[in-house]
């Protein structure tokens, strides 16, 4: 790239650098804060929400997390770094954006968490280096996400579609995960050699990369076989997109907001299209087609999310909440549908 090309890199990374980083009496209140304890969190249920609680509550939550799954001793971890990194992730998700928000962030790490502690045979199955990357992948995989989806992205020719083609929204959410790691106070991968850093940014990678659900659709049927015939599942993936789509298997109250939350954000989708891009919306994203919610809800169940944690269940029985949640909200969004 031309020199011009590289100082605007630099001076964007700067100025991001300044934007995102936690201010310095936040990062304190944090590090001296008492951490409650994973039960009185109720961090270890199923059931959790990540939506509703105070924001000083999920980043205690998030190191809470960290805390009990033996990271922070394991490998090293500075505590201030890790206060002054989980909020500087929080920083990195846009609060005017309905769904795809901190919330989704803290409800995706607790479903990993609630899944990693639910059973030995997890922790058995991947390394400590996994369960490191699985938790900050989670954090991390909808960081700066704009509350519009790839193929929106892509047809209206933004920056991020020229910078990474494919899966551009996850590409960024890496990009912008590595960034903050990288970032002077947040470098919670200073205790790691450095090849353990290397193979642990792989696995981030990986991990951010397996949520983007156009590749989980056109993949499933290969995954599923493969859960039939052999036990070497792509485990890590099924358990990002397992976390990532937890709100599907939530109480009924929780699900019915949660899903009110996503039909906003792909209703302002549909919207833009209209008005800005003079494009019809796809049927999703139509506000037009709203009184068929609970029809796509049962739809979107049956084609993506049961046949994952029936799998996923099937592999580790102490997830059998997940698929029972999921199963209680396909019956609800049911009758809703029959209602219309
Ligand atoms: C609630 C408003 C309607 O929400 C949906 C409508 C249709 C489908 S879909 O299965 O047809 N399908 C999924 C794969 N895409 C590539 C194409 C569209 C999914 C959802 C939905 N997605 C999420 C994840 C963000 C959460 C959620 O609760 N519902
Ligand atoms: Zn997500």
């Amino acid at each position: 790239i031309t020199e011009e090309r590289r100082a605007s890199i630099e001076v964007t990374q700067e100025v991001l650098a300044y934007h995102i980083t936690a201010a310095e009496q936040e990062i304190q209140a944090l590090q001296e804060a008492t951490i409650p304890s994973a039960e009185s969190l109720h961090i270890l249920d199923f059931h959790f929400s990540g939506f509703g609680l105070p924001e000083d509550v999920t980043t205690q939550a998030t190191i809470r997390m960290f805390l009990d799954l033996n990271l922070v001793q394991d490998f090293n971890i500075d505590y201030k770094s890790l206060c002054q990194w989980v909020l500087t992730v929080k920083r990195g998700y846009r609060n005017n954006v309905p769904y795809h928000n901190w919330h989704h962030a803290v409800s995706t790490a607790q479903s990993m968490f609630a899944m990693l502690m639910s059973t030995g045979q997890l922790q058995n199955i991947f390394s400590r280096l996994e369960i490191l990357a699985l938790m900050i992948a989670t954090l991390n995989h909808d960081v700066d996400h704009r509350g519009v989806n790839n193929s929106f992205i892509e047809r209206t020719h933004q920056p991020l579609a020229q910078l990474y083609g494919h899966s551009s929204l996850e590409n960024h959410h890496y990009n912008l995960c590595v960034f903050i790691l990288n970032n002077t106070g947040s470098q919670i991968l200073s205790g790691l050699s450095a090849e353990e850093h290397k193979a642990l940014l792989h696995i981030i990678k990986r991990a951010i990369l397996a949520t983007d659900l156009t590749v989980y659709m056109e993949r499933r049927r290969e995954f599923f076989s493969l859960a039939k015939k052999t036990f070497t599942l792509p485990h890590r993936s099924m358990l990002m997109t397992a976390s990532d789509l937890s709100a599907i298997t939530k109480p009924w109250p929780e699900q019915k907001r949660i899903a009110s939350l996503v039909a906003m954000e792909f209703f302002a989708q549909g919207d833009k299209e209209r008005e800005e891009f003079k494009i019809k919306p796809i049927d999703i994203m139509n506000r037009e087609n709203s009184t068929r919610l609970p029809y796509m809800q049962v739809e979107y169940i049956d084609e993506v999310c049961y046949p994952l944690y029936k799998t996923v269940s099937r592999l580790f029985d102490s997830c059998f909440p997940l698929l029972n949640g999921c199963k209680k909200n396909r019956e609800n969004w049911l009758q809703l549908a029959d209602e219309q």
